[in-house]
């Protein structure tokens, strides 16, 4: 059957190669992140963020970005992503022919200097020098401009809404291709939610390409939903829940994607995703990360049963 034109479409990029794994002790090799990128790819998936071009000794978790990434590109209709902390990265992001490079920019200047040693505007200048550098090279490499500690921060406390859409507008004009919200330390209500979203939207309009939720209180799928609620059709997530921002005081669990696929699949949305499938892997990944906390809920109670006995 064609799928039905009326369906919202909503697309779920998994970041556990990523932001899940970076606050992970335990090595994962790159044998398993194929593996979990294989099975990510065969559920459904179709926008993994793969790693980080940061230096090896911070993150050392994420040393075989390169050769993930190289692996991702090899997937049909498969849109890897890459973290890039700064103009290095970017180089690498770019050398390495990586579709999309993101840019954590965090609108508290306390947690920018922690994370990046630099303050948010050294950071929209860095972007701009990204984008300079991306387009010298001929290269189709794009960059998303990821505002973080958008909803409040453990180091700083409040983060005025206003500076959040400076920042927001600040990125595009240095040559960001789209911009994303992220509640890095998971002070984010519903509420606050559908407010900070509109307000963006109506700044930036279809630039604004995503929502990123942490789970840390327990509001990650209502947060969703409210950003669904205001056109967001993108949503980051990891598998089992993992991630956390290392620079980032109390920053725990991303909303989880199986979780997540489960909501907006019951909502009526088309995800392309395999939800028994994306079970299934989390199993998978549990056995590599054992010891390390999980998050979630889907696994334990299991898919309800609707057909008729
Ligand atoms: C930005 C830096 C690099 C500054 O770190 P720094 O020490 O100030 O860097 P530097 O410019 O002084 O360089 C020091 C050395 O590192 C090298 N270097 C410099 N850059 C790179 C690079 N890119 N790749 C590889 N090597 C690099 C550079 O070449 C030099 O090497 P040396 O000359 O000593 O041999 C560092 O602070 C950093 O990597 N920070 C990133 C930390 C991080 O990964 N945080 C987590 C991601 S953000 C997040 O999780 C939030 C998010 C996105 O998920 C959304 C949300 O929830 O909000």
């Amino acid at each position: 059957m064609p799928p039905n034109p009326d369906t919202p479409r909503a697309t779920v990029r998994e970041v556990g190669l990523r932001d899940g794994l970076q606050s992970i002790a335990t090595i994962v090799s790159t044998a398993r992140k194929i593996e979990w990128l294989d099975a990510a790819h065969a559920a459904g998936l179709r926008e993994v963020e793969v790693g980080s071009f940061v230096p090896v000794r911070l993150l050392p978790q994420l040393a075989d970005t390169a050769e993930v990434l190289a692996h991702a590109l090899t997937l049909p209709g498969l849109m890897p992503s890459v973290l890039v902390p700064n103009l290095k990265g970017a180089e690498r992001a770019i050398a390495c022919g990586a579709p999309w490079m993101i840019v954590p920019l965090s609108a508290s200047h306390a947690h920018s200097l922690a994370n990046l040693r630099k303050t948010p505007d050294e950071v929209v200048a860095d972007v701009a020098r990204m984008r300079a550098a991306r387009d010298a090279a001929g290269s189709r490499t794009r960059i998303e401009g990821g505002v973080g500690t958008a909803f409040g921060c453990t180091i700083q406390g409040e983060v005025p809404e206003a500076e959040v859409l400076r920042l927001l507008q600040a990125l595009i004009d240095a040559g960001a291709d789209r911009v994303s919200l992220a509640d890095t330390v998971g002070y984010a209500d519903p509420a606050g939610v559908q407010r900070l979203f509109e307000k963006a939207r109506a700044l930036v309009g279809e630039h604004l390409a995503g929502a990123h939720f942490h789970d840390t209180r327990g509001l990650g799928l209502a947060n969703c939903y409210a950003a669904w609620q205001t056109g967001v059709r993108r949503f980051d997530a990891c598998l089992a829940g993992i991630g956390g921002c290392p620079h980032a005081p109390g920053a725990s669990g991303n909303v989880t994607t199986e979780d997540l696929a489960f909501m907006l699949e019951r909502m009526g949305a088309a995800t392309g995703l395999n939800v028994p499938a994306l079970l299934a892997l989390r199993r998978r990944v549990e056995g590599w990360l054992a010891g390390e906390t999980l998050h979630g809920t889907l696994w334990r109670a299991g898919l309800p049963r609707l057909a008729a006995a």
